[in-house]
């Protein structure tokens, strides 16, 4: 966390990207670019908008119940907010022009009164809590404590440019502190509050940023060069760049979407990746599926899920979803390995993912496909929690088609 506290004019910006993203409704992300938007800031100054934003989202109702307001009165009471998070974190307050202040006493009682409550000192939103007692007993608490710790930062190294330690030495260079993380050989941790993206390494397309767990589910789809290889809900191409240095860059690769405009962002990052043998095809109807039928070596179906996995990162989202939305994902779920697991060939393997941790979205969806589906048969599978790896949470299913 901060050494010390924010200026006041750094402590607006957190206000502003806040008033953003609770009363606007925008993503976080596009709240920050927003509020950064024609400024000219240093990165470490950058960074520390970021922390305290960042963390004030993942405990949003712990603040908020501390400074006796509801998020949306964020653009009224920021300042009071702004108060109370330093005072929280044993920091001078920025010196406001103006600020309602509580007595100390107050916060004090109101700090011991939140620790009875154990989902709201970690930030938790009650139905989220009811969900992860569901769906994970014993071991949710832990994973609740886990939701609210900062991110860390991570690079995938492009090994259709460069290895590891040639990409750690050249960001060193240009000023990026970087440190290999254990059992994930593709990844870099970043030790430092470096510009990532306006360092020529990147433009240069050495790395992308990913999270180390992410890394692991491509990675378990072991594809090989000359192969066939279909991402069928590629998005924006994270997984499946990773995937194209798997190949180095030798056989099919197909990224499918239903968004074309993410398919338009793949193909701008496979240009800087050098990852030539990339195809991209939107999913305009069950047609578009029925006519690859039988003709994968290999399937990635990283499906539309809760991102119950990645709060870290994304803390917004739990602010915004609810249970309803849930089953129509888990509905889009089993629709999508029921139909796409067609294309996978006989002897092929297919990786059913999602960055969620909870059993419903993840093995319990696996099961029911393999019940009607006996020509498939589960090879293994793991859930990367935030709890047990520090990364962000996912789950992996590797299964093959043993029978047309
Ligand atoms: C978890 S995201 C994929 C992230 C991506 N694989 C990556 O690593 O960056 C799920 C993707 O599925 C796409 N999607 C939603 N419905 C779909 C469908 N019916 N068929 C295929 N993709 C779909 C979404 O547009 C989204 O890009």
């Amino acid at each position: 966390m901060l050494k010390s506290s924010l200026s006041a004019s750094a402590a607006d910006l957190v206000i502003q990207v806040l008033t953003s993203a609770l009363c606007d409704n925008r993503p976080l992300d596009r709240a920050y670019s927003l509020a950064f938007s024609g400024l000219k800031m240093a990165p470490q100054a950058q960074a520390e908008i970021t922390q305290v934003a960042g963390d004030i989202m993942r405990r949003l109702n712990l603040y908020c119940f501390l400074a006796n307001m509801t998020p949306e009165q964020v653009a009224q009471k920021g300042t009071l907010l702004l108060n109370v998070w330093h005072r929280f974190h044993k920091l001078d307050a920025p010196k406001f022009r103006y600020c309602e202040v509580l007595e100390d006493k107050t916060l004090e009682s109101r700090i011991e009164q939140a620790k009875s409550d154990p989902a709201l000192w970690d930030g938790c939103p009650q139905w989220l809590n009811d969900l992860g007692e569901q769906q994970l007993g014993d071991s949710w608490a832990a994973e609740r404590e886990a939701m609210w710790q900062a991110p860390a930062r991570y690079l995938r190294v492009n090994e259709l440019k460069c290895d590891r330690d040639a990409l750690a030495k050249r960001l060193s260079k240009e000023g990026v502190q970087t440190s290999e993380v254990d059992n994930v050989p593709t990844a870099l941790k970043v030790e430092s509050n470096s510009a990532l993206f306006r360092t020529q390494a990147f433009k240069d397309g050495w790395f992308e940023q990913q999270d180390a767990g992410s890394q692991l589910v491509a990675a378990a789809l072991d594809a090989k060069p000359g192969m066939r290889v279909i991402d069928a809900c590629a998005g924006a191409g994270g997984k499946t760049l990773h995937l194209a240095a798997q190949m180095q860059g030798k056989g099919r690769l197909l990224a499918m979407d239903v968004e074309q405009w993410k398919l338009d962002n793949l193909k701008e990052r496979a240009r800087r990746a050098g990852a030539h043998n990339v195809e991209t095809r939107i999913i305009a109807s069950s047609k578009t599926i029925k006519r690859l039928k039988l003709t994968a070596d290999r399937l990635l179906l990283d499906v539309p899920c809760s991102g119950l996995g990645v709060l870290k990162r994304n803390p917004d989202t739990k602010w915004r979803d609810t249970p309803e939305r849930l089953q129509v994902l888990m509905d889009l779920q089993s629709h999508i390995i029921d139909s796409y697991s067609r294309m996978v060939k006989v002897g092929g393997l297919m990786v059913y993912a999602t960055c969620s941790i909870i059993p419903q979205e993840n093995r319990e969806q696996v099961d029911k496909f393999l019940a009607s589906h006996p020509n498939f048969r589960l090879l293994d599978d793991e859930t990367i929690t935030p709890a047990n790896s520090g990364f962000d949470g996912f789950y992996l299913a590797r299964i093959e088609r043993i029978a047309e």
